[in-house]
């Protein structure tokens, strides 16, 4: 008879998932044991790091993922990278082992208490089923629900002895499902959005990450053009949904209510598409539009579509309706909006380097179509104001904000776009939280160069320190880290960096050596 464990790994492999991103513990090895040949474990040494490659690897693919952490203790160490997966909808099904059924109700060692609580509200659905013979079934609406609209993260405990168990020969049908969802306007409704968009004198079109996730920014492009509207990045942006370099491109938008509203200010209607309105971060209080404004949201998401607190949203497919809008809106006839004026490039500067000077080099020297992960907090409106991004796929930032995203997340990234290369800009005070994953890089030669900006402090919280006019704040310096040294310890080439040549060469030659490596390069503190 068919194992409990041999019809999972079949509905894996019927969902296009043989790769399992994890760190083992007792629990988990009666599901990992007589290992498949056709999968492969990405083993990371840190639950952070497992979730975080995990997640890098859904957003990239597209697809869902699957992370197989060690009870309580596991899941408890992944749970910032469940809430950057969580705002971030990425498809990602979180497996835990659970103690034996016969004993867990004495609660011995490895017992996951109330597991289905745990990791909430970061998750779209968490379970522990009630008999073996229900782990397929759990397994299989765990792969659909964390992928049918909105994706997010969903979380199984399963008891270690149910691999072993024969499956219910009716639970096969699961292999053949096919679930999906279709989310596009009907044509009057299509026809309706097109003429309010049309009627509008000066619309505005705000993009967020599920555009850049539908892979749908060129029907974003076409929309713009044809509207004749500028474009901005909805704040907070976890990914580029909009070249940078298109001349209707406007940039990052700030965090805050009046700031959006200063910015916004003219437009009498504001189209925000595949984005939450809006994930503000610094409390700036005004007005949630400016005056005479009107707001259509197009999401993915019904919470995202209930919990606005101004305009109107429609919840489908992004994708769809943005295309929808762009073959159904007539061609505006005023102006088309003129390139906004970009920072003048850099000039070679003494050590240390300028992060303006850094960034520049780097999109200087990368690959057109680099892939950025980023997770260097205080130079994020400089990069959105430098980086010239024009494919779909271009750059990653934690969601939540949660630190600890970037290195994993660039492991994950690199693993699905081979093609591509995948720079991780890191903080040197984030570069600690999930460091562990240069060994993972190393091991597996996944060929990310990671590129630590060493200004010796929490740069963004010095800036927010003054934002809130927070006086005398310990614990905002890192001084004394040598990445070099730490890099090399788990096995990855670095090296360390002060001036403008020496970072073009170490950076070019990094670019060219197919294998990861590591650059600290020494910048002053970007909050002027
Ligand atoms: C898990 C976690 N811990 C702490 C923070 C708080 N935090 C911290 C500690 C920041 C400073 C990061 O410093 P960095 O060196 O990585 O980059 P910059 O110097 O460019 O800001 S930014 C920020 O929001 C966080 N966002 N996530
Ligand atoms: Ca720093």
């Amino acid at each position: 008879a068919t194992t409990i464990r041999d019809l999972t790994y079949d509905l894996l492999r019927r969902h296009g998932i043989t790769t399992i991103f994890g760190n083992p513990g007792s629990n988990e090895l009666p599901f990992l044991q007589d290992f498949p040949s056709d999968f492969r474990y990405i083993l990371a040494l840190h639950e952070g790091v497992a979730i975080g490659i995990a997640d890098g690897y859904a957003q990239a693919t597209g697809r869902t993922a699957l992370v197989n952490l060690h009870s309580a203790a596991g899941t408890g160490n992944a749970m910032g990278g469940f809430a950057n997966a969580w705002n971030a909808h990425s498809p990602l099904v979180v497996t835990a082992g659970q103690q034996i059924r016969a004993m867990i109700g004495i609660e011995p060692l490895l017992t996951n208490l109330d597991a289905t609580t745990l990791p909430k509200p970061l998750v779209k659905w968490s379970y522990e089923p009630a008999r073996a013979e229900d782990v397929p079934l759990a397994m299989s609406r765990a792969l659909h629900l964390s992928s049918l609209p909105a994706p997010g993260p969903v979380y199984l405990s399963i008891p270690y002895d149910d691999w072993a168990k024969p499956a219910e020969p009716e639970s096969l049908r699961l292999l053949d499902r096919a679930v999906s969802a279709a989310g596009a306007l009907d044509a009057g409704a299509a026809v309706a959005l097109a003429a309010r968009l049309e009627r509008s004198a000066n619309p505005v079109i705000v993009l967020g990450p599920d555009v850049d996730a539908a892979r749908t920014n060129q029907h974003a492009v076409r929309l713009a053009e044809r509207l004749k509207a500028p474009v901005w990045i909805a704040p907070s942006a976890p990914r580029c949904p909009f070249p940078t370099t298109h001349p209707n491109f406007r940039g990052l938008l700030p965090a805050s209510m009046a700031g959006i509203s200063r910015l916004l200010e003219g437009h009498d209607l504001v189209l925000v598409a595949g984005a939450p309105v809006f994930r503000y971060h610094q409390y700036d209080p005004g007005p949630l539009l400016p005056a005479g404004a009107e707001l259509i949201q197009i999401t993915c998401d019904p919470d995202e579509a209930a919990r606005a607190p101004m305009g109107d949203a429609i919840v489908g497919d992004v994708g769809l309706i943005l295309a929808a809008l762009a073959d159904t809106v007539c061609e505006a006839e005023r102006a088309a909006p003129q390139p906004r004026e970009a920072p003048p490039r850099s000039a070679p500067g003494a050590a240390p380097l300028t992060s303006e000077r850094v960034l520049d080099l780097m999109d200087d020297l990368a690959p057109r179509d680099a892939i950025y992960v980023n997770e260097s907090t205080s130079t994020i409106e400089a990069m959105w104001e430098r980086m010239r991004w024009e494919k779909p796929g271009s750059y990653y930032f934690g969601a939540a904000g949660g630190l600890g995203f970037a290195m994993p997340a660039a492991v994950g990234v690199q693993l699905a776009e081979p093609n591509r290369q995948v720079i991780a800009v890191i903080g040197d005070g984030s570069a600690n939280y999930s460091v562990t994953a240069l060994w993972t890089a190393a091991q597996n030669n996944v060929p990310v160069v990671f590129v630590i900006m060493r200004n010796g402090t929490y740069g963004a919280l010095r800036w927010f320190a003054s934002v809130l006019e927070a006086e005398r704040v310990p614990g905002l310096d890192v001084p004394g880290i040598d990445f070099v040294a730490i890099a090399t310890g788990y096995g990855m080439e670095a090296v360390r960096v002060d001036t403008d040549a020496a970072f073009a060469a170490a950076f070019a030659r990094a670019l060219k050596a197919g294998k990861p490596s590591l650059i600290e390069v020494a910048t002053a503190c970007h909050t002027a």
